[in-house]
């Protein structure tokens, strides 16, 4: 659906020149909510931005639903612009205009005729929650209520893609869980792309499919959701999601341990989340395991449960329970 291919986008002159994305490439699917992470400064708005040519790239491709943008003339891209919709941190609102009047704003450009304008708004209205709320002004509303109007105003033109720039950046974690919800609700029912950008991997587990990690204007890591949340592989993955778990994990590694006992950390996913496979095994092997710090949630809607546990007993008989529980499907990692 997305693909940017080789992006290099520079901003200033001569020494002043700074590299923001360097040889990028990127896939999106059709129908996928697509998250993009990375610190400040790492390259994330210029992204996001080059994959509508808000900013248009110094080098490379964008293509988007079979459409290389960066070869389009100006009408020709205002035309493949209809498909892409995007909401902002800052929600970007016509402040002197309705709620109403601001998501009919790109249907007037359009010069679509006031019946059915009346008949789309009404629509989105409803969809957003926000028929109540249709004569007020912007500063009237909650940071979550302008964001509404903004996704509104985004899919006034029934794009294929939704690009969100931070959106719930400014937005407290009760409206940023109900704005989530509605991107997510969006998604399944319109088949809607969706790329988001953000720095908070919390954003990323709650409805992202896939993940990128941005780190100095590269992409160095991507995949599932899953795998990459759950097995980490570079330093600033690994970074955000230790960032997340925070001091229970660091404090449970620094458990009493000697060569008598080792470390590991099981991952439960799915189903196997809610089994008693440590238990059984244990049992079965006749070794002891202490837990030390443990973790249950979701991935979007699917369960997983992390343990950081010590096992205690003959060598043999732990390396055959750290046997046992791969077998029945948990992943282990020994971590000393
Ligand atoms: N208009 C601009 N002119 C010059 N440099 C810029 C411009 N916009 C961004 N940059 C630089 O490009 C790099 C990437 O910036 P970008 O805003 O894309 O990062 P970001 O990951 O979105 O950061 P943040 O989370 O702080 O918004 C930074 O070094 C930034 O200073």
């Amino acid at each position: 659906m997305i693909e940017l291919k080789q992006v290099t986008k520079k901003y200033g002159k001569g020494l002043q020149t700074t590299e923001a994305l360097s040889r990028l490439d990127l896939t999106v699917q059709k129908g996928e909510i697509f998250g993009v992470i990375g610190h400040s400064g790492a390259g994330k708005s210029t992204l996001i931005r080059c994959m509508n040519l808000l900013e248009r790239p110094t080098s490379g491709e964008v293509w988007v639903d079979g459409v290389d943008l960066t070869k389009l003339n100006k009408q020709q891209l205002q035309n493949q612009r209809r498909k892409i919709g995007m909401i902002f941190q800052h929600f970007n609102l016509l402040s002197s205009a309705s709620v109403y009047d601001n998501i009919a704003f790109p249907l007037r450009l359009a010069h679509v005729d006031k019946t059915q304008i009346a008949a789309k708004v009404n629509e989105l209205l409803q969809l957003v929650g926000l028929e109540a709320h249709r004569d007020k002004y912007p500063a009237q509303l909650s940071g979550g209520q302008k964001q509404r109007v903004g996704i509104a105003r985004a899919l006034a033109s029934d794009p294929q893609v939704l690009l969100c720039d931070e959106a719930t950046s400014a937005l407290d974690p009760q409206t940023t869980d109900s704005i989530l919800k509605l991107l997510l609700d969006i998604n399944r029912k319109f088949h809607l792309t969706i790329v988001l950008i953000t720095h908070e991997m919390q954003v990323i587990q709650s409805i992202c499919d896939r993940v990128a990690v941005i780190h100095q204007g590269g992409i160095v890591e991507e995949g599932a959701v899953t795998e990459v949340f759950l097995k980490p592989q570079h330093p600033v993955t690994r970074e955000f999601i230790l960032g997340q778990a925070g001091e229970s994990a660091q404090l449970a590694l620094q458990a009493p341990h000697d060569g008598s006992s080792r470390l590991c950390k099981l991952t439960f996913l799915g189903e196997k989340t809610y089994d008693s496979i440590l238990s059984r095994t244990a049992r079965e092997t006749g070794v002891d395991f202490a837990i030390l710090q443990g973790t249950i949630s979701k991935i979007k809607d699917i369960p997983y449960g992390q343990l950081i546990i010590r096992l205690e007993g003959d060598a043999g008989q732990m390396e055959k329970t750290i046997q046992k529980v791969k077998a029945e499907g948990l992943d282990v990692e020994v971590l000393d």
